[in-house]
């Protein structure tokens, strides 16, 4: 499935069963909100959640989109999550730890609403092909936390342990065509390591990053946008292409290259 809109740059995770949280979401400068039912939520609170994040997407959350990250599938909660999701407004729902495009394209069918798949298990990165070219997905969102822990990384591991998996939840996204988002980061008072890690994102072609606090929204957005230079040479490049190959200042370009800039601008 094709995603008409653009891909979020910025998508904030928040537990459902926290008011104070989607109370503050709503003035937040978020593209996406995720209300999470799974692992954000005690087990004692999961039913309470469920009931406020379909009252949470039903009052809105203005231009935002709204999105529902339900418990996995053969978890006790799973069914009523369905049901939940089915009977709701929200945009999306968002299914963790998928495994195959079979249950990828049941859990869209069932909810009736394109399905953005979590890949955080080794099994999920070697279906990710065929789970992003599923009926019903319209994304994959990257689990670096789940990932870490099935593909048993030690705790002094870096992202470059994941590096294979992450290209290849882009490498999947792109053939499908549909969204890509990063894992989340961990942190919630280090600035300077996010924005290292949005732009190390952006360079391995992930659309936006997820995010679990509200000070990380403004630092991945303009991570994830163009810098004012990509923009004054895009610009630049466009005016000066005449068609075919030809030189533009120092190298040779041709129409995918004005093609790739006018994507650019098209984001701004
Ligand atoms: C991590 C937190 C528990 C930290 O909470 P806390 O210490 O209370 O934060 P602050 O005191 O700094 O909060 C300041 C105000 O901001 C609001 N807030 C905090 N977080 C959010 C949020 N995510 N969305 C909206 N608003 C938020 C607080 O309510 C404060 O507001 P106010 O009370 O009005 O002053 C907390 O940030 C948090 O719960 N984050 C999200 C956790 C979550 O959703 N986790 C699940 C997704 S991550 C994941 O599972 C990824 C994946 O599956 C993987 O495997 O990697
Ligand atoms: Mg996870």
């Amino acid at each position: 499935m094709t995603t008409a809109r653009l891909a979020p740059r910025t998508a904030l995770f928040l537990p459902a069963s926290n008011p104070r949280a989607i109370a503050k979401a709503r003035g937040l400068d978020a593209d996406m909100v995720i209300l999470d039912l799974e692992d954000s939520v005690r087990d004692d609170a999961k039913a309470e959640a469920r009931a406020a994040a379909v009252a949470a997407v039903a009052e809105g959350f203005g231009p935002r989109l709204a999105a529902i990250r339900i418990n996995g599938i053969g978890s006790a909660e799973h069914g009523a999550d369905l049901d939940a999701v089915a009977g709701s407004v929200a945009d999306f729902v968002v299914l963790p730890k998928v495994e195959s495009a079979v249950e990828a394209a049941a859990v869209a069918e069932a909810c009736g609403r394109p399905l953005l798949a979590m890949i955080e298990t080794p099994l999920g990165v070697l279906a990710a092909a065929a789970i992003a070219a599923a009926p019903g997905v319209g994304g994959l969102l990257t689990g670096t936390n789940d990932l870490a822990a099935t593909l048993r990384l030690p705790p002094s591991s870096g992202r470059g342990a994941m590096a294979l998996a992450l290209q290849t939840i882009v490498l999947a996204a792109r053939a499908a065509e549909v969204w890509a988002l990063d894992g989340v980061f961990n942190a919630l008072d280090d600035a300077q390591g996010l924005a290292a890690e949005c732009r190390e994102g952006r360079a391995l072609g992930f659309d936006g990053k997820t995010l679990i606090h509200p000070n990380q929204i403004a630092v991945a957005a303009a991570a994830f946008g163009p810098t004012p230079q990509e923009i004054a040479d895009a610009e630049a490049l466009i005016a000066a292409a005449t068609g075919g190959a030809e030189r533009y200042r120092d190298r040779m370009i041709e129409t995918m290259h004005v093609d790739q800039a006018r994507a650019l601008l098209a984001r701004l």
